[in-house]
């Protein structure tokens, strides 16, 4: 099979809070539902709108130790005083039927992907400027400022790995910037 047919296995998909990772993968799958993306667990509090088992699993502390201690998680993060994992079965399960899968994850769990399956592709999402990320993520307005504090303090060290990524994506346009990931996962 020649090497530019070879669906990616797996594609995970960082970048800073409130760059607009969301919104452009929420864009990428009403045109194309059969992208499987991965719903992880995390010990965070639902934002309003935000549903247990289709946005994340919502689990307390006690509950996301268990998930480490049985080994249930591919991949896993503190961010921003919160805890955020990948549950492994159901990504091997995808991969193993040969489906593209997707995993909307921070920077260290885009590393311990990168170390524990080392043919999967990283894509970074970057933002136009500094400024505009500030501008989306207060504009968002689903946090208090200290928690923005926080975030754009982990945006700094994120924006700084962008060159361990295979490929930067710019978000000025959402559209744009979907069409340019389901080419690298050979959707479209
Ligand atoms: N390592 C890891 N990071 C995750 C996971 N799920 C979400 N994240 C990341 O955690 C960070 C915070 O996510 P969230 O609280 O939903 O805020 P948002 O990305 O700004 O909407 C983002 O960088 C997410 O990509 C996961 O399963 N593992
Ligand atoms: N290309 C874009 N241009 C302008 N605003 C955007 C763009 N992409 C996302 N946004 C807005 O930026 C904010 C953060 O987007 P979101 O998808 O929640 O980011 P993330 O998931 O990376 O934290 C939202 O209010 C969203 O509507």
């Amino acid at each position: 099979m020649a090497a530019h047919s070879a669906r990616p296995r797996l594609t995970v998909l960082s970048g800073p809070s409130g760059v607009g990772k969301s919104t452009v993968v929420a864009h990428m799958r009403k045109e194309h539902p059969e992208v499987w993306l991965s719903v992880s667990a995390t010990t965070r509090r639902p934002r309003p709108g935000e549903r247990d088992g289709v946005h994340y699993f919502f689990v307390d502390d006690g509950e996301f130790d268990k998930l480490i201690a049985n080994g249930e998680l591919l991949e896993w993060a503190e961010f921003a005083g919160n805890r955020y994992g990948t549950p492994r079965e159901a990504v091997m399960d995808r991969l193993g039927v040969g489906e593209p899968v997707l995993l909307e994850i921070d920077l260290q769990g885009a590393r311990q992907i990168r170390e524990s399956m080392p043919e999967a592709q990283l894509v970074f999402l970057a933002p136009p400027s500094w400024e505009e990320l500030v501008r989306r993520l207060t504009g968002r307005g689903t946090e208090a400022p200290e928690v923005i504090e926080r975030r754009l303090e982990a945006a700094r060290t994120e924006l700084a790995a962008e060159s361990e990524f295979d490929t930067t994506l710019v978000n000025t346009s959402v559209e744009d910037v979907a069409n340019e990931l389901l080419a690298l996962m050979r959707v479209a």
